[in-house]
């Protein structure tokens, strides 16, 4: 079995539980309320804007100029076609530039990028391959899932077809043949480490739904730092 087949069924059972967080079934079938959905618009930017950092680290801890120009395109993806995704999203929820200006990243959201850029420091571009590959893969299953869910609200079902397109599929696919080049290339602890990112980016998953379905704030509340949601 390829080794990210490997990671894919160890993460089996975290991913089950994303599949079946009331964020993502009521998102298909349109009860989400969308005060959730607009909370995590906002977090997500703020992610989706560190996802793009991480990427760029990528591309330049790569091997060879062929996969730095790949990892920047990724980058530049993420930015012009996520961000616009959510920026789109923003318009049709009256989020102001106020509301973004004095954004506050909450527990959940800083604690992944943070592990994101943690794999970046530490590892080569396997262990980033490693951490940001459940991003991809995971949305990319979700997308399937609900590809057939009509939700009333528009902007659930803009969410469902950005994921559930071709487009997507062949980014993730992407990425998946290379971190099954690179495990070949790499030693057994090395594989350990990228399979604890890809765990740990799975549970890290999870919680991004958890936050957003509860509003989560930080558990001392008046003291955070605001800073802008696309920063
Ligand atoms: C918490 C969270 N996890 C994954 C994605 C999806 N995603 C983010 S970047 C990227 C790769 C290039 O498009 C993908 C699939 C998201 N939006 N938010």
């Amino acid at each position: 079995m390829s080794f990210a087949k490997q990671l894919r069924q160890a993460a089996d059972s975290i991913w089950e539980a994303s599949f079946q967080h009331p964020f993502v079934t009521e998102l298909g079938n349109g009860t989400l309320d969308l005060k959730c959905f607009r909370y995590y618009v906002l977090q997500d930017s703020y992610y989706l804007s560190h996802f793009a950092r991480v990427q760029a680290l990528g591309a330049a801890k790569a091997a060879d100029l062929q996969t730095t120009d790949r990892m920047a395109h990724h980058a530049q993806n993420t930015y012009q076609a996520e961000l616009s995704l959510h920026e789109n999203f923003a318009k049709k929820l009256g989020i102001t530039e106020e509301e973004k200006a004095s954004f506050i990243p909450a527990p959940t959201a800083y604690a992944y990028t943070s592990h994101m850029y943690r794999a970046a420091y530490e590892g080569h571009l396997g262990d980033i391959i490693a951490a940001i590959l459940p991003c991809y893969w995971l949305y990319y299953e979700i997308g399937e899932r609900l590809k057939d869910c009509k939700p009333e609200e528009p902007i659930y079902q803009e969410w469902i077809a950005a994921y559930g397109s071709e487009w997507f599929r062949s980014l993730v696919e992407e990425q998946i043949v290379r971190l099954d080049a690179i495990a070949e290339l790499v030693t057994e602890a090395d594989r350990k480490r990228m399979e604890q990112h890809f765990i740990i980016s799975s549970q890290y998953e999870y919680a991004f739904w958890e936050m957003a379905y509860r509003l989560e704030t930080w558990p001392v509340e008046g003291k955070e730092i605001a800073v802008h949601a696309n920063e």
